[in-house]
C-alpha cells in the first residue's frame, strides 16, 4: 500500500481486484451496495462465495450495526454479481476516498452498473415511511465544503479530473426502476427525487432538516453520494435507491428517530427493495449493454 493513508494508488487498487479476482471464479458486470438494514439482498445470491473484509488486503472494515462486512459474489436473477453487504460512511472516521474506493474495485473487475441502496429519512411532506425513492440526483453537503472522494493524488487511469455531473444517475436505468416497479405492484409507493447526504452520524436539527427541504431536497442520509461521484467518474453506470425509514421531523417536539428504529422500518420493506433489484438485474441485457431510455 502507499506509505500514507492519503489515497491508495492504481497499483493498490489493482492489488485488491487481482486478490478478488483470485479468490473467486465469478467475473460480474454488477454491482450492489447493500444499505442500512438492506444487507439482505446478499443473501438470496446464489452459489455464493463470501470473502470478509477483514481477509481482504487493504479493505476498510464495518462498524456499524445492519453492515456485515463482507463481499458477496454469485448469482442474482441468474447473472453475476457482487454485493457489499455493508458499506463505509464518513462518520466511521473514513475519508471520502477510502468510503468509496470499493467502487473503484469494482471498476477493475469488470463491473458496468452499480445499485446504490440506503436508508433514508423522508424530506418531502408527500412521502411516507416505506416508501422506495428513485434518486435522480443528489447534493453531497460534504461536496459543498470541498470534501470530495475524487479529492487527492491524481491518475487519469482512475477517470478524467473533471467528469460530467449532469446525469449521475442513469436515466435509462430510473426508466426501468419505474417500470419493474409497476410491474411488481410497488405503485405509489415508488417516488423519484433528490437524496442529500449529510455527515451524521447524528441526526439533524430540526432547522437543518428545514433548510435542506428548501434545498431541494426530498430525502436525507450519511451515504451513497461518494460511491456514486466515483462510479460514475470511472464510468460505470449507476441506479440510486432510498428506502425512507422515517420522517425528518418538522417541529422540535417530534420525536426523533434513532439507529435500531431505522433498522426495523428497513426490515419491513426489505423484501420489496430485494425484489425490484432482482427484477432489475434480470431485465439489464445479457451483455449489459447500456439501458436506453425510451
Ligand atoms: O446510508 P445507509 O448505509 O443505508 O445508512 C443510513 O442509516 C444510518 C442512520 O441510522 C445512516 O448511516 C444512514 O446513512
Ligand atoms: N441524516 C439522516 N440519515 C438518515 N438515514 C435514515 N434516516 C435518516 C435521517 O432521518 N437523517
Amino acid at each position: 500500500m502507499a506509505e500514507s493513508e492519503e489515497t491508495l494508488t492504481y497499483e493498490d487498487i489493482q492489488h485488491i481486484s487481482d486478490f478478488l479476482l483470485k479468490t473467486t471464479k465469478y467475473r460480474p458486470k454488477v454491482a450492489v451496495i447493500c444499505g442500512s438494514g438492506l444487507g439482505g439482498l446478499a443473501d438470496v445470491v446464489q452459489e455464493q462465495d463470501v470473502i470478509d473484509y477483514r481477509d481482504i488486503p487493504n479493505f476498510p472494515q464495518s462498524t456499524v450495526q445492519g453492515h456485515r462486512g463482507r463481499l458477496v459474489f454469485g448469482h442474482l436473477a441468474e447473472k453475476s454479481v457482487i454485493c457489499m453487504q455493508g458499506r463505509f460512511h464518513q462518520y466511521e472516521g473514513y475519508p471520502l476516498w477510502k468510503v468509496a474506493m470499493p467502487v473503484r474495485v469494482f471498476k477493475m473487475i469488470g463491473v458496468e452498473t452499480l445499485f446504490v441502496t440506503n436508508a433514508a429519512g423522508g424530506l418531502n411532506r408527500n412521502y411516507n415511511i416505506g416508501d422506495i425513492m428513485i434518486v435522480k440526483d443528489h447534493i453531497s453537503m460534504p461536496g459543498m465544503t470541498t470534501d470530495n472522494p475524487l479529492k487527492g493524488f491524481y491518475d487519469e487511469r482512475f477517470g478524467k479530473p473533471s467528469s460530467p455531473v449532469t446525469e449521475l444517475y442513469d436515466r435509462g436505468l430510473r426508466e426501468l426502476a419505474r417500470r419493474v416497479a409497476g410491474d411488481l405492484g410497488l405503485g405509489e409507493a415508488v417516488r423519484e427525487g433528490v437524496l442529500v447526504q449529510v455527515g451524521g452520524p447524528s441526526f439533524d436539527t430540526v432547522s437543518v432538516f428545514n433548510m435542506l427541504r428548501r434545498l431541494g431536497a426530498d430525502c436525507v442520509g450519511m451515504s451513497s453520494a461518494p460511491e456514486v461521484t466515483v462510479a460514475r467518474h470511472c464510468g460505470i453506470r449507476v441506479l440510486g435507491l432510498s428506502l425512507v425509514t422515517d420522517m425528518a421531523p418538522m417541529e422540535s417536539d417530534l420525536p426523533p428517530t434513532n439507529h435500531q428504529e431505522i433498522l426495523q422500518t428497513a426490515k419491513t420493506r426489505a423484501v420489496d427493495v430485494q425484489n425490484l433489484v432482482c427484477e432489475m438485474i434480470s431485465q439489464l441485457p445479457n451483455n449489459n449493454d447500456s439501458v436506453q431510455p425510451s
